[in-house]
């Protein structure tokens, strides 16, 4: 019944004969007439065998005539493709279809990487075939269903074979195309194209919407993964497909398919660049800060004007709690993007940054791919808090992977190793925050821009607590300005009495405090309304109701208003109020009080919390004791029993005090007239140094001075011993800046003179007895202003320094620039402190 013979590739022919057997059972009445070449195979261990047949042509079956042992099939050939070639010819239309056909079918061709041997064999294959005989190959081997198969089985005409497969081959171009244009960047690319063209002719999953995810991953999303050229890890689906679902690595590797399906490779927000709207925003979310304000318009402007900027990273840093994160959340409100912080305080494993890799047990992506997860956008602001507060470990540094995260030039590239795909961070937008740059890795703070976010003064914490944090935290607590009163007042009192900070957070926390205070009484009042709104009632029934909760009581220990009656709105709070809510007050100012002896002096130190005052305590003693301490003592300790026998020491005579005690005095000799310098409160090599440079000085210059030890000496140190004191002694305490106020605190000691109740200095010292520089001026101004101090000295080549003092600080002190220990001294003491000025000298002896 077969009349016509047409040899069709037998690569077709056995996968419709396939589908026809297995999956249709004669649902399907046209099929593939083949003649079987060979079969090869063997029964053991299981029965396999290939069957190789060779394509005659289309048929269609008639009847059916029998179906066992096997069918038998009356049939009627269809095709007869003999006639196809003069029909292209003939018909115009045909051969139009024809020769559009065959250029799509080159142009896929052509998209692949020719130098892969099956690619090249195609290429061949495409100019030799006759022309007709193109449908029904390409079909067979680009990526289609079964059922688009059999569509293309069932067309018999020529013109609805072409019609048919065109749009199968558009799609597949259209696919490679997308794949083109998102690896153009790679530098790799012509190689895995190659694999990738290999895969598309034979892989096994591509485009198209059966894909083995067991319908939970769509269309588009397998789309994406594709065009983001990930399609090796399509293999996972596959892996994931063969699993058995109880297997651990089933759920590792489903994990790990999810989070590529959920990062946002491609999603980006747009982003919104009107600089005038972004300083009002920046200035109706924080008060002062003008210098930060402006650096931060300035990158936004520049932004503005030069897309993908590969701009400075910019890293605040400040003391805690002066707005660093939350004008970082401002950016990220100006710019339109999503905000997510990364807090890096303690981080000491780099793979916190990078991610483990896969073949860990409980393995999780670093913490910039789980932050772009949580965004689900890839050009968020992140900020990167506290960098200064890095670890390191053995698990490596995590300061080296975050170099790479921060690079403009290398972070488009960045891999996680949990991802082990490289994610481009070139859109993110990090900006770093830190207290200090002294514990930031050199080669991370030299990809950064630091712009230094400074304390606020007294007035400026007022302005701030009024306009911001006050009706942050009513709201907070479901308070309205008509409910709790706060006067300015009040807050100075909670600055000054509560709180000792460069920031705002603890005037945050005490203003919350009272809030929740009056929320009880609000509360409480409004409890006392109702039911005394419902006593009336019931009073006016001619019903008397007695209990004991109607009894009056007082508000807090102030006794302000009884129970009985709901408190007055709004509630006022006074300074007797503030000390009912939060207790007596934490710091008083006890500045005169202990420069009541001669030996100390205020200094002025810079911390990573901001400006402070420093107390620099000097003693002397008679002869060279040792004291021996036992018992596991820690270093802070150990300084506490030196300081309290150096107070001992220095007070025996005046207590009568004997060595004949507990403690154990064990004489050392002399050293030919040298004494003993004894430092305590956790001082630093270079703090330790300045000591020593002071009292070298001072030896030097004492006949100058009139300086004497306890005996009337000129050599300071004669049989004299010396301890030296920074309170607190738990605070480690380091830098040259010190140097000013140990002269002045020994000068003081040796002189037997009080320093000025009122004066803080600041200054490094030279053995020559000049003034050097120093850093932080403005946060130990603003400290010295803080502690109620009158006058500052500085060194004289910081006096530009004092350009960035709020005005009404300047006014308040008065500022002593010097630059020799001379000027220094004369500033510190009352009368000025040069030989010819003193009086007659003061006993000096303790
Ligand atoms: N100038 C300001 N104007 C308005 N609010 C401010 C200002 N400065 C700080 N705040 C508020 O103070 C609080 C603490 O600020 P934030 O957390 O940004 O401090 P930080 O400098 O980042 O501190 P840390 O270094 O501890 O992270 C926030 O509620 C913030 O809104």
């Amino acid at each position: 019944m077969l009349t016509a013979f047409a040899r069709t590739p037998p690569l077709q022919l056995a996968e419709v004969l396939c589908l026809l057997c297995e999956k249709t059972r004669w649902p399907h009445l046209i099929g593939t007439a083949a003649l079987a070449v060979q079969v090869v195979g063997s029964n053991w261990p299981k029965p396999h065998y290939t069957l190789l047949v060779t394509g005659l042509c289309r048929f269609q079956i008639v009847q059916v005539l029998k179906e066992k042992p096997y069918p038998v099939a009356q049939v009627e050939q269809l095709d007869r493709l003999e006639e196809f070639p003069g029909a292209l010819q003939t018909r115009e239309e045909l051969g139009e279809l024809s020769e559009q056909f065959y250029k799509y079918a080159v142009q896929l061709v052509e998209m692949l990487d020719m130098s892969v041997p099956a690619v090249a064999k195609l290429r061949r294959l495409l100019d030799s075939l006759p022309r007709e005989a193109l449908p029904d190959i390409l079909t067979s081997i680009i990526r289609t269903s079964n059922k688009e198969k059999l569509q293309i089985l069932d067309a018999v005409s020529l013109e609805d074979r072409f019609k048919a497969t065109i749009p199968l081959l558009v799609r597949q171009i259209e696919g490679l195309k997308l794949l083109q244009k998102t690896r153009k960047h790679k530098q790799d690319d012509e190689k895995r194209v190659s694999v990738l063209g290999a895969r598309v002719f034979r892989g096994p999953v591509f485009l198209g919407p059966e894909v083995p995810w067991g319908g939970q991953l769509g269309f588009s999303v397998l789309m994406e993964f594709f065009i983001l050229e990930h399609v090796c890890y399509v293999f996972f689906l596959h892996r994931l497909k063969k699993m058995p679902q109880s297997m651990p690595e089933y759920a590792l590797t489903r994990n790990y398919l999810e989070l590529m399906v959920e990062l946002p490779w491609n999603k980006s927000t747009t982003d919104r660049l009107d600089i005038r709207a972004a300083r009002v925003l920046l200035d109706n979310d924080h008060y002062a800060m003008e210098k930060l304000k402006k650096r931060v318009l300035e990158y936004l402007a520049v932004r503005q004007l030069k897309n993908n900027l590969k701009g400075p990273i910019l890293c605040f840093v400040g003391p805690p709690g002066v707005g660093k994160t939350s004008v970082g959340r401002s950016v990220a409100k100006t710019l339109g993007r999503e905000f997510h912080r990364i807090a890096l305080g303690g981080v000491c494993d780099q793979s916190d940054i990078r991610g483990h890799r896969r073949t860990y047990v409980g393995s999780m992506p670093g913490r910039i791919i789980n932050g772009l997860k949580t965004v689900g956008v890839n050009n968020p602001v992140f900020l990167l808090d506290e960098v200064d507060k890095l670890g390191k470990s053995l698990q490596g540094d995590p300061a080296a992977a975050l170099l790479e995260v921060l690079d403009p030039e290398q972070n488009h590239n960045f891999t996680d190793h949990y991802l082990n795909v490289a994610f481009d961070l070139s859109q993110v937008l990090f900006i770093a925050t830190a207290n200090t740059t002294a514990t930031i890795p050199a080669a991370l703070l030299d990809r950064m821009e630091i712009i230094q976010v400074p304390g606020y003064t007294q007035e400026e914490k007022i302005e701030i607590a009024h306009r911001h944090l006050i009706p942050k935290q009513l709201d907070q607590h479901g308070l309205t300005p008509q409910q709790l009163q706060i006067p300015p007042a009040t807050t100075l009192g909670i600055i000054t009495r509560y709180t000792r900070e460069a920031g705002v957070r603890s005037l945050d926390r005490k203003l919350g405090a009272i809030c929740r205070a009056v929320a009880v009484k609000v509360a409480e009042g409004q409890h006392r309304e109702a039911k005394l709104e419902r006593a009336d009632a019931t009073e006016a029934e001619g019903g008397r109701e007695h209990s004991e909760d109607t009894e009056p009581q007082p508000i807090g220990d102030s006794g302000a208003a009884g129970l009985a009656l709901p408190p007055e709105m709004p509630i006022l709070i006074d300074l007797h109020a503030l000390k009912d809510i939060l207790g007596p007050p934490m710091y008083e100012m006890e500045v005169s009080e202990r420069l009541s002896q001669p030996g100390v002096a205020i200094g002025l130190a810079w911390t990573p919390l901001g400006g402070e005052i420093m107390f620099v305590e000097a003693s002397r003693m008679d002869g060279e004791g040792q004291l021996t301490l036992t018992g596991q003592l820690g270093d802070v300790m150990k300084e506490s029993a030196h300081l309290a026998i150096s107070w001992l020491r220095s007070n025996a005579k005046k207590y009568h005090l004997t060595n004949g005690g507990e403690i154990m005095f064990v004489e050392a000799s002399r050293m030919d007239g040298e004494g003993q310098l004894t430092l305590t409160g956790q001082l630093g090599d270079v703090m330790k140094e300045s000591a020593h440079l002071a009292i070298s000085w001072l030896r030097s210059n004492a006949k100058k001075y009139h300086l004497t030890n306890a005996s009337g000496s000129f050599d300071l140190l004669d049989n004299t011993d010396i301890h030296l004191h920074f309170p607190a002694g738990a605070v480690t305490k380091d830098g040259p800046s010190a140097g000013v106020t140990i002269v002045t605190c020994l000068a003081s000691l040796f002189s037997g003179r009080l320093v000025r109740s009122d004066v803080a200095m600041t200054g490094e010292i030279t053995l020559r007895g000049l003034v050097l520089p120093v850093g932080g001026i403005k946060d130990k101004v603003l400290a010295a202003h803080r502690a109620g101090l009158k006058r500052v000295i500085l060194p004289q080549r910081n006096e530009k320094d004092l350009e960035e003092i709020p005005g009404n600080v300047r006014r308040d002190l008065s500022f002593v620039t010097a630059s020799c220990l001379d000027e220094v001294l004369n500033a510190a003491f009352d009368g000025g402190f040069s030989a010819k000025a003193r009086p007659g000298l003061l006993n000096s002896k303790l």
